[in-house]
């Protein structure tokens, strides 16, 4: 299951989703990802905090395979898929040809139709893409994650477009599909409160490296505002350097 990035395929063990080590990646000699070390388990939900532009795209698009001009030890799952803030769907296919797009085996529509009523978009899979609502075509891009059956899910901040209702529905979907399909997930987010409403780890990215972790050790269903949630909240807020009374839920 475990895919090198620079190479043949190398073992490691069963409940290691994701294991980098040392991973540098520099732009015109300045390294953005410096030496960083990460170990994501299986099934396990992380959230990737940290200021805007301290490399966590960067780590995404690295992971997803979308980059590859890297040095260090990247080992991912073969099958992962990304979901991007925009959801990048092809205006010119209809929503379930962009589900499946770049599948090798070239599914039938039934396939991508069941990803999309996992979504709830059963009925608009012969829709085009201009006719969906924002959250709509998000939840379109998931499907075309989930089509893939992914032991990995990688997300950058995909409910950073989406209105305050849109997006509370969308964390609950997400919640719900981790949930079921018992994938690991690496969300980026500049929302604290968010990382801390889904994921059983949040990490802080700075410096080039995880500078911080902490585990999420909240019960679920979560909700904002208990005691346990507040000193998390607080205690992330301040490896952001971010002054809580100043920004109560963004980061950055
Ligand atoms: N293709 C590229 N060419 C040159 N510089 C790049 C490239 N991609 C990213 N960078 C630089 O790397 C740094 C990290 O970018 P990245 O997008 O990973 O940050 P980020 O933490 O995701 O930021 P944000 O939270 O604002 O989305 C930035 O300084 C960015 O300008």
């Amino acid at each position: 299951m475990a895919t090198d990035l620079h190479g043949p395929v190398s073992a490691r063990s069963h409940d290691t989703a994701v294991r980098v080590e040392g991973l540098t990646r520099s732009f015109d000699g300045r390294a953005v990802v410096d030496g960083l070390d990460l170990t994501l388990r299986a099934g396990e939900f992380t959230a990737l905090l940290g200021r805007s532009g301290c490399g966590k795209s960067t780590l995404l698009r690295v992971l997803a395979g979308l980059d590859r001009d890297i040095t260090g030890t990247v080992l991912v799952p073969k099958r992962r898929a990304v979901a991007f803030q925009a959801p990048r769907l092809m205006p010119w296919k209809r929503v379930w040809r962009n589900v499946l797009l770049g599948l090798p085996d070239k599914p039938e529509r039934a396939v991508a139709e069941r990803a999309l009523e996992e979504v709830g978009l059963g009925e608009r899979a012969g829709a085009w893409p201009k006719t969906l609502s924002g959250g709509e075509a998000q939840r379109a891009s998931l499907a075309r994650a989930l089509v893939r059956e992914p032991d990995l899910l990688l997300l950058d901040e995909p409910f950073g477009a989406l209105d305050a209702l849109t997006r509370i529905k969308a964390q609950q979907l997400v919640a719900e599909l981790w949930q079921r399909r018992g994938c690991a997930v690496l969300l980026v987010t500049h929302d604290v409160d968010e990382a801390l409403l889904l994921a059983d780890r949040a990490l802080v990215m700075r410096d080039g490296g995880i500078a911080y972790e902490t585990p999420v050790d909240l019960d679920r269903p979560r909700t904002v505002g208990s005691p346990e949630f507040a000193a998390l909240r607080s205690r992330l807020l301040t490896e952001l350097g971010v002054e809580e009374d100043a920004a109560p839920a963004e980061a950055a």
